[in-house]
């Protein structure tokens, strides 16, 4: 990332605005600014790859694996305001083949660290743990808020905007994929 382009590009907006970039609660703002892009768009740095997962393997195909609940942060591709709320991860193994959990958290900071939208997060958790462990079915949904819908624009607060993405047997066991729905707090038809 070009930190310094970053931070000139800061105090040109700041001066835009019509706001002073020399006073004093400012001047380090820029520079402040293009660190935290850093973190906040940290995949879109070409060193930031998602490999080091790693894949272990079990005797028996257990069911379902899900993680609940893992809280993520991004940033709308429209305004490039916050949007944040948290996703549920859950896949069925094939030929004994797992995860180490932490990953699948890691995986959600990897894919939301850009400038997105809510629906291709979903699908590229999907996609990502397709290509690392072909599971026998992968269930993912996010529940999220955009800060473009409530600080500004339509000014609506507390709307949650809720995703989902079912495959493999996810799509064909209806059970399995109402103890995904009833499990992470969700109601089935
Ligand atoms: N589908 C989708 N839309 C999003 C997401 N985040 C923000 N948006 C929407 O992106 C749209 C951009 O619409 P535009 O009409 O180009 O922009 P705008 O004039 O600022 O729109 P308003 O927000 O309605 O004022 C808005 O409707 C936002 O609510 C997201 O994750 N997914
Ligand atoms: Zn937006």
């Amino acid at each position: 990332m070009d930190e310094k382009r970053i931070e000139n590009a800061v105090k040109e907006i700041l001066n835009a605005i019509g706001d002073d970039p020399n006073r004093e609660g400012l001047v380090e703002t820029p520079a402040r600014v293009a660190k935290m892009y850093g973190e906040v768009f940290a995949s879109l740095d070409e060193k930031a790859t998602f490999d080091d997962y790693k894949v272990f393997h079990v005797d028996e195909d257990p069911g379902m694996v899900l993680i609940q609940q893992i809280p993520f942060y991004s940033m709308c591709e429209h305004h490039l305001l916050p949007f944040f709320g948290t996703a549920n991860v859950a896949y069925v193994p094939r030929d004994g083949k797992i995860m180490g959990l932490s990953k699948i958290p890691r995986l959600v900071d990897f894919v939301a660290k850009r400038p997105g939208v809510q629906e291709r997060i979903t699908t590229q958790i999907v996609a990502q743990m397709e290509q690392i462990l072909h599971p026998k079915g992968i269930a993912v949904s996010l529940s999220a808020r955009h800060m473009c819908m409530e600080m500004r624009g339509i000014s609506k607060s507390g709307l949650f905007t809720y995703t989902s993405k079912f495959e493999g047997v996810f799509k064909d066991d209806l059970e399995l994929k109402n103890e995904f729905l009833r499990q992470t707090g969700n109601h089935s038809e």
